[in-house]
């Protein structure tokens, strides 16, 4: 399947080539030498770590027209250049290679400020928007095979990540990408891991990284205090997701409390409680051992909550597979929710509809075609975050917006493909042992760690000893410079 920008590249550079130009006579900062490489075309998103921007690889490189994300890290506070989160980002990053985890295809640094760029394979859509045109517009639910090779793409990344001793952390819908146009489109990519750590890293709760995730996906464990994550929270969203794919609602959509961070997060405990009933030490054994359990007797151990049925909420019934697999994912006791290996062995992945490989194509010949949107682009902000970009311009990119009176508006849509071949079951199977069984390398040839994630979910005890944050900064960004010259 072609690309659907070919037809616009010749424009889109041109339009970029004015742009820098008018630039650098302008009073604007001259762009550094690294950015030549690329068209800036313009910012897509912001994040708790930096802004992310949409660029597309110029000439002469063979991958020229090639659409790019490129994420810029904000400053550390306390302004010394390249932060901690990214530092652990990038170490990350670098050593990862799988179909259904986002690509790091570039890493750059901004000499002059020491600020740092990464470049991703730009992924069109993300639940986010998938599940939100379902809702808000086209007002159907996805379709049964959608669903099914959407979640099975994600548990196949995720088994990937957990063999290896990555735990996302903060898996939810805008982190879950899936290609558009192209060879690789309808494919699952999970993204962002900011949060992520290895597993052997120090670790630090939740509220003493100072760092805020979305509640809606977050495990009862932590909400309750749990001082250690395990790969099984990855697996609570990952239910909470798989939910809200069937029902296109968020499964359990507390308030958050506001303030400092904190982990106790009672409304989302109750949201959660009223679904799936309360827990119990009988079925939740080391409940009694959570520091909000232990500490909120009145609200969490005293509350009755009548229990709604979680295949009322989610419209299944309570002898299908698909509800057997959801219950699994939520289950309370962290040590007995199934993982992503596991999963991906259930029975609701060996009937039909069987998963494929293009999750966007229509589940029956003749159904009709999804246009889901493409993203946004705000093509009056640049890599400074402030500096005003030719607003008359018109970027005729498929991935672009027109830029009317300063606001964005969506380009119009195209059409999936459709046709593109679904993977049979037994191919997918044989896919996923041989990546279990550790076949292949990535890219910096150092050998992973796999197969560990069939069994029990890990528990974070090793604890190594390190450096700070200041050291690892001074010793990243030494070895930055030597990399980067
Ligand atoms: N590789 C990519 N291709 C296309 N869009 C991307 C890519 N990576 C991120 N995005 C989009 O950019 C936006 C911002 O992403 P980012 O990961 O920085 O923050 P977030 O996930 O929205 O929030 P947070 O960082 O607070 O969790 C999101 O809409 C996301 O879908």
């Amino acid at each position: 399947m072609g690309d659907g920008n070919n037809s616009n590249r010749g424009l889109v550079s041109a339009n970029a080539a004015n742009r820098n130009n008018n630039n650098n006579n302008g009073s604007h900062h001259k762009k550094p030498e690294w950015l030549q490489q690329y068209d800036l075309i313009g910012k897509i998103g912001e994040g708790t770590y930096g802004l992310v921007f949409l660029a597309k690889i110029k000439p002469p490189s063979p991958s020229r027209g090639k659409s790019i994300a490129i994420k810029k890290f904000k400053q550390s506070k306390d302004g010394d250049g390249v932060s901690p989160t990214a530092i652990r980002e990038i170490m990350l990053l670098r050593e990862i290679s799988h179909e259904n985890v986002v690509k790091l295809v570039n890493v750059h640094i901004n000499h002059a400020d020491m600020s740092l760029y990464l470049a991703f394979d730009y992924a069109e859509h993300d639940l986010y928007e998938i599940i939100r045109h379902h809702r808000d517009k086209a007002n159907h639910p996805l379709n049964q095979y959608t669903v099914k090779s959407l979640l099975w793409q994600l548990l196949n990344g995720l088994n990937y990540l957990h063999s290896n001793w990555i735990i996302h952390r903060d898996l939810k819908p805008s982190n879950i990408l899936v290609m558009g146009e192209g060879e690789e489109q309808g494919v699952v990519k999970i993204a962002d891991f900011g949060l992520a750590r290895i597993y052997q890293a120090p670790l630090k709760p939740l509220f003493e990284n100072g760092v805020v995730v979305t509640i809606w996906y977050r495990a009862p464990e932590l909400l309750l205090g749990a001082k250690h994550y395990t790969s099984a929270v990855d697996m609570w969203a990952v239910g909470c997701i798989f939910a809200e794919l069937l029902t296109l609602k968020p499964l359990f959509q507390g308030q958050e409390v506001k303030g400092p961070p904190n982990p106790f997060q009672l409304d989302q405990l109750d949201k959660i409680f009223k679904v799936l009933g309360h827990p119990t030490i009988e079925k939740w054994p080391t409940l009694a051992n959570l520091p909000n359990w232990q500490q909120d007797v009145q609200h969490i151990q005293g509350h009755k909550y009548d229990n709604a049925g979680l295949y009322n909420v989610v419209h299944l019934s309570p002898k299908s597979p698909a509800y057997d697999l959801l219950s699994k994912m939520l289950e309370y006791d962290p040590r007995k929710r199934i993982t992503a290996a596991q999963a991906l062995e259930h029975e609701y992945f060996r009937l039909e509809p069987l998963p494929g490989y293009n999750a966007l194509v229509p589940n029956q010949p003749g159904e009709k075609v999804i246009n889901y949107p493409t993203r946004p682009v705000d093509t009056t902000t640049d890599f400074e975050g402030t500096t005003s970009l030719q607003p008359s311009q018109t970027v005729t990119s498929g991935n672009a917006v027109n830029m009317q009176g300063g606001h964005m508006a969506r380009s119009v849509p195209r059409a999936m493909g459709v046709g593109m071949p679904r993977m049979p079951h037994q191919s997918m199977a044989a896919y996923n042992l041989a990546s279990q069984a550790g076949m292949g390398m990535n890219p910096g040839g150092i050998p992973m760690q796999r197969g560990v994630s069939s069994q029990a979910h890990q528990q974070q005890q090793v604890i190594l000893p390190s450096r700070n944050n200041k050291d690892v900064t001074e010793w990243f960004q030494e070895s930055l410079r030597l990399l980067l010259g």
